[in-house]
């Protein structure tokens, strides 16, 4: 709702009232056309002021109502109401104006905003457009090239960026209410002429027709298939192209197509997900909000690799206290350096101060025995990490948790090291570590929620998603990419090319296809996990080669691995690059060479495989493993297995993550699909429908949100 107050006896001030973010509900919208008409009709009141409760301006519609009827008075002619008032309304900005709340300002006759205001059209975000007005306001109050930036991108601008821009009147570093209704009484009575953004001209250069094809070439490269971007481009085009009443017929036509449409609702999906995250419970009965975390003042980190200097960087910028530790005195020196340097540009690129001196640098492991939280980042070596843990719990205080950052290795056997297992949590961080924003936070059996509530605190304050999952091999994201990779070696193995297998993933969205993504990271990661696992055979021939247990496995990586070709860092691997760390995949005639000569030796008779088959193998392989990941009480729901995705595995977020996208297709299309291949490749356990899938399927494929109903609890692991 919206609140209605008198201040210096001729300002009406209309405070919205929704908390957390004064989002536009119904109630909010039918609350300011009544305070608005209240105010236009006492004769004392001269002047307007809109602001938002507890210091936020508003956060724009209400997201959770657009899967309801819509009702309440509708967001364009409120605004409209307000722009032709023939009083002076001044919008107060405090915290946030976004969306449709940006909008609502946009349609006051002047904007005051707080120094610490952000303002922006996220809509795009959402897999929307700015519906109320924003796409033509915007344009002809700040030009097209900054407003097309704006909405294309739903990048917030700060209030000084707001000011440069024209977007607002005034900044202040005190109460924007206050500022506001000082300014509102000293516009009083004046002209409003030329204060009705929805008058101005439409915006005209002699260069819009090239602005607007860069614009559309730009978006179209970066969407990787989201139609948001593109459909903001055609409503900001509307803005120069016809007077501003058409142009408003033609934004809500768009916008109609987006609000109905899939990916809008997989981008809602996605934007409550990554919220839920935060809400996290596991098998045991531990929950997010009956667990306290521990305070943590002062971090250490062992080895400072890749990770290591990565997790450093995050923990200093979180403002925490950091011993980190290398053991070798040159590595020391050059992690140092190294780390000076991450600071330093990141310090830069977000305008905050260095955190350099946040760090001391140590050769020796004794040095982490007064930290509150110790994350080992050695190598992904269980014997070493062993002695590490078995170290550190000599060394540390009592009370110290003890974290280890592995992507898949057995958390509780780490915990065994340690007199007190239930301190030992995992946290799978994503390289590169200080900018990647996920982090699996790996609880064990025997890991208290107290250490668990800790760990996903500390990640929360590094500015990360975290995810809390259970310990098993590979933990969610990297179990769910054992059968998606196995998928693409068996495609190669029956007569695909590298190249058509990430073609028609990267057609599907994702960032890279997964061969390029293997050659990024390294082959040679893979090859040591499957050498740990006994899965490599040297010299193998014959039916033996491609069977492991009983089950169908391709040596393919194993074989490149042998030629020395690890990707990347080689200049070779499943494509070839014009030098040992170039980055441009090129496609190699040897490699395609390799695969006859491979398919030839095992009797495989290459075959033309479709589009469809190539992109249904992989992405109902990985989803398969999802579901039993839920069955199996991993992730405790859908969202987390579709954050994961998203923030680590380069999944489109248009499509809201694997888990999304299956209920998306339809569960039972899917289940149908994977008995297919399951018929066709038994020897293939990655394909075989897991029951949960079947039994979602079997009573009518219920929506998402409604999966863990039909999970069955595991029985408590504490
Ligand atoms: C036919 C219809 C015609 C309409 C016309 C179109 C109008 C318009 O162009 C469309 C829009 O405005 S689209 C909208 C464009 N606006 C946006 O895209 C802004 C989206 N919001 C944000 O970016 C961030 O929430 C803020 C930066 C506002 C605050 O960040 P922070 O401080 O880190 O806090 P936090 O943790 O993020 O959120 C706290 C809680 O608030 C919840 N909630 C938040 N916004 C909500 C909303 N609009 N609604 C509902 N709920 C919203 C959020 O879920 C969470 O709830 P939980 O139950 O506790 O989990």
């Amino acid at each position: 709702m919206a609140f209605y107050s008198r201040v210096s006896g001729s300002v009406g001030v209309i405070t919205l009232q929704n908390p957390p973010v004064n989002a536009l509900s119904a109630a909010v919208r039918q609350g300011i056309v009544d305070t608005m008409h209240r105010a236009l009709s006492e004769p004392e009141v001269k002047s307007v002021v809109i602001c938002g409760q507890n210091g936020k301006f508003c956060g724009g519609a209400d997201i959770r109502e657009f899967g309801a009827n819509m009702r309440g008075p509708p967001l364009v002619p409120m605004i409209h109401l307000i722009e032709a008032a023939e009083k002076p309304v001044v919008a107060a900005i405090e915290g946030v104006a976004l969306g449709g709340g940006l909008e609502l300002a946009l349609g006051c006759h002047y904007r005051i905003a707080h120094s610490k205001a952000r303002l922006g059209l996220p809509e795009v975000t959402l897999g929307l457009l700015p519906g109320a007005g924003g796409t033509q306001r915007l344009p002809r109050l700040i030009g097209v090239p900054a407003a097309l930036e704006l909405i294309t991108t739903g990048r917030h601008a700060t209030a000084a960026e707001a000011l440069q821009l024209g977007i607002v009147d005034e900044v202040t570093d005190h109460s924007a209410v206050d500022a506001a209704v000082k300014f509102a009484q000293s516009v009083a009575g004046k002209s409003l002429d030329a204060r009705r953004i929805s008058t101005y001209p439409r915006p005209r250069s002699p260069d819009l027709a090239e602005i607007f094809e860069k614009a559309m070439k730009e978006v179209r490269r970066s969407a990787r298939g989201a139609i948001a971007p593109v459909t903001c481009v055609q409503a900001v085009h509307a803005s120069v192209t016809l007077p501003y009443a058409k142009g408003m017929e033609r934004e809500r036509e768009l916008f109609s197509t987006l609000f109905t449409s899939g990916q809008a609702h997989a981008l809602q999906y996605y934007f409550f997900a990554q919220r839920a995250v935060s809400r996290w419970s596991t098998p045991s009965g531990a929950r997010w909000d009956t667990s306290k975390p521990r305070p943590v003042h002062k971090a250490a980190v062992i080895g400072l690799g890749t990770m290591g200097r990565g997790i450093s960087v995050s923990l200093a910028q979180a403002g925490l206290s950091v011993v980190a530790v290398e053991t070798q005195e040159k590595q020391l020196l050059e992690a140092k350096q190294a780390v000076s340097g991450m600071l330093e540009r990141s310090a830069k690129r977000r305008g905050v101060p260095l955190a350099d001196d946040k760090i001391k640098y140590n050769c020796s492991v004794q040095a982490v025995a007064d930290a509150d939280l110790v994350i080992e980042a050695v190598f992904e070596d269980m014997a070493l990490k062993k002695t590490i843990f078995q170290q550190l719990s000599g060394i540390c205080k009592p009370g110290t948790l003890l974290c280890t950052n592995t992507s898949g290795l057995d958390i509780d056997e780490l915990a065994s090291q340690t007199q007190s297992p239930e301190l030992v949590v995992g946290m799978h961080f994503f390289a590169p570590a200080h900018v990647m924003k996920l982090l699996e936070v790996v609880y064990g059996p025997r890991s208290s929620p107290e250490a668990l509530a800790t760990a996903m605190e500390m990640g929360k304050k590094m500015g990360k998603v975290s995810v809390a999952v259970g310990n098993c091999r590979g933990f969610v994201g990297n179990r769910m990419l054992k059968p998606y990779l196995e998928q693409a070696f068996f495609l190669l193995e029956e007569g695909a090319t590298p190249e058509q297998v990430d073609q028609v993933l990267e057609e599907f969205g994702f960032a890279m296809g997964v061969f390029k993504v293997s050659d990024l990271s390294g082959l040679d990661v893979g090859w040591k996990v499957r050498k740990a696992d006994g899965l490599v055979v040297p010299g193998s021939t014959g039916k033996s080669a491609r069977i492991r247990g009983g089950s169908r496995y391709s040596p393919l990586g194993d074989l490149l691995c042998e030629q020395g070709r690890f990707g990347q860092k080689t200049g070779r691997g499943w494509y070839q690059y014009d030098k040992p760390g170039g980055r441009v995949a090129k496609p190699d005639p040897w490699l395609h060479g390799f695969l006859e000569e491979y398919r030839a030796r095992h009797g495989l008779v290459a075959r033309r495989i479709d589009h469809q088959e190539m992109l249904e193998r992989c992405l109902y392989a990985l989803i398969n493993e999802g579901f039993q990941i839920l069955q199996d009480g991993i992730a405790a729901g859908p969202e987390d297995i579709d954050v994961i995705y998203v923030l680590g595995y380069g999944w489109p977020r248009h499509r809201g993550g694997p888990m999304f996208y299956a209920g998306l297709v339809g569960l039972d299309k899917v289940l149908e699909r994977l008995e297919h291949y399951h018929q066709v490749y038994p020897d293939v356990l990655g394909l075989k429908p897991c029951s949960l899938i079947r039994k979602l399927a079997a009573s009518s494929s219920p929506p998402i949100h409604r999966w863990r109903e039909f999970i069955q609890k595991p029985r408590s692991q504490l």
